[in-house]
């Protein structure tokens, strides 16, 4: 064993002892906790929108909007639609019609239609005729749900906006089955009556599994009453990250929110979330009618994430090898400092090779391999 009297080599040895050190309790053992064993969450959500809505408009008359009617359909995998905006055209039956005019749909005389034609973006099948669709434009005749909606005025302000005010519950229930630990959101020491009465409030009531939609909105840096306008989809996250070394009081849900459809001002085409759907009736001569709705909404997406650790000894060996490992590599850096850099470096190299001439004439010194540093 060379021992060599240099305090900037010993310096140096130890400060890169130091450094490792310092990974790896900081980093390793602290921040990526790789002591443990980790399993990620399994998950299931269900969910349920309370509130109701007085709204009075020239189609519909007075009306009152609640949950059956509002969420669509009634219950859904992680995730649920509120019915914020909508174009009503009710009283449809299947007979004939002029299309809307558009560049493709307007017509001078019959031979600017085709019969049969199927236009992707038309409402009906051409019956080949052009007839009058206004005083002044004339549009190809189709058979179709007539009236033809259109769609190209778009209530504002949005019909259901109040519903900034309606309340959802969440229930969620996780698992962590390598670890058998089974938690819901609906903490013990929640009872019936504050499920009634509470709403979640970061800092007066985080626990509180009830959410005003608002709320979340204002939370995610979006505007209610400008998103309910063509709707969009939100995000409700819900992370479970867990360290089970510690009691299972401390593994609680922390909610977030945010906007997942793309919002971007500079490439606004196609804005929004919407679909359209029928409520069918037959109408007084026993003719099957419907109501056509074009659903403007606002989709919660619930996400749930989220791993937990616990101590266990096989991460544990490893990583307390994978360190013993990086401890050894310091004698060979400072050697290569010390056999390369240093003023002394010749002294030092003729100490620790010996080079032999003739079998036997000498005892290499250098068969001990390990250098060692005094400190300094
Ligand atoms: N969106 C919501 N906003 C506020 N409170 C809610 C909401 N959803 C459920 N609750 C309340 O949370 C509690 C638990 O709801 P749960 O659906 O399990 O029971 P429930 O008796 O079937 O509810 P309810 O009949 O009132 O819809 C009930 O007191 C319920 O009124």
């Amino acid at each position: 064993m060379l021992v060599i009297n240099n305090k900037t080599v010993g310096a140096l040895f130890r400060l890169i002892q130091l450094l490792i050190i310092a990974y790896v309790a900081v980093y390793v053992c602290w921040i990526q906790r790789a002591y443990q064993d980790t399993d990620s969450v399994i998950s299931s959500v269900s969910t349920k929108v309370k509130g109701n809505i007085l709204t009075n408009s020239s189609i519909e008359g007075v009306h009152v909007w609640d949950v059956p009617e509002y969420v669509i359909p009634p219950q859904g995998e992680n995730s649920f639609f509120v019915l914020t905006n909508m174009i009503l055209t009710p009283g449809q039956t299947q007979s004939k019609c002029p299309e809307i005019p558009s560049e493709v749909t307007k017509c001078e005389s019959v031979s600017d239609c085709r019969e049969g034609h199927n236009e992707v973006h038309g409402n009906g099948v051409q019956t080949g005729h052009c007839v009058k669709y206004s005083d002044t434009i004339k549009t190809c005749e189709v058979q179709a749900w007539c009236p033809l909606e259109n769609d190209t005025i778009i209530p504002k302000p949005a019909l259901l906006g109040a519903a900034e005010d309606f309340t959802v519950l969440i229930k969620n229930s996780i698992q962590y089955p390598k670890f058998n630990f089974r938690k819901r959101n609906i903490l013990h020491h929640i009872n019936s009556t504050y499920l009634k009465n509470c709403t979640f409030d970061r800092k007066t009531n985080p626990h509180c599994p009830i959410f005003r939609l608002g709320n979340m909105l204002t939370e995610a840096g979006e505007d209610f009453s400008v998103m309910a306008l063509k709707g969009g989809i939100m995000g409700i996250f819900i992370d479970w990250n867990c360290d089970l070394d510690f009691p299972e009081r401390f593994c609680i849900p922390k909610y977030s929110f945010s906007r997942l459809d793309n919002k971007n001002p500079e490439n606004n085409v196609a804005p929004g979330y919407n679909f359209r759907f029928a409520k069918y009736y037959k109408n007084n001569e026993n003719i099957e009618t419907r109501t056509l709705i074009k659903a403007f909404g606002i989709r919660f997406d619930v996400i749930v994430f989220g791993m937990a650790g616990k101590f266990n000894i096989v991460p544990t060996i490893v990583n307390l090898g994978a360190t013993l490992a990086f401890l050894s590599l310091v004698t060979a850096v400072c050697n290569w400092v010390m056999l390369t850099c240093m003023k002394d470096r010749d002294y030092y190299a003729k100490h620790k090779f010996i080079h032999l001439n003739q079998k036997g004439d000498s005892v290499p010194l250098s068969s001990m391999e390990t250098t060692s540093y005094g400190t300094p």
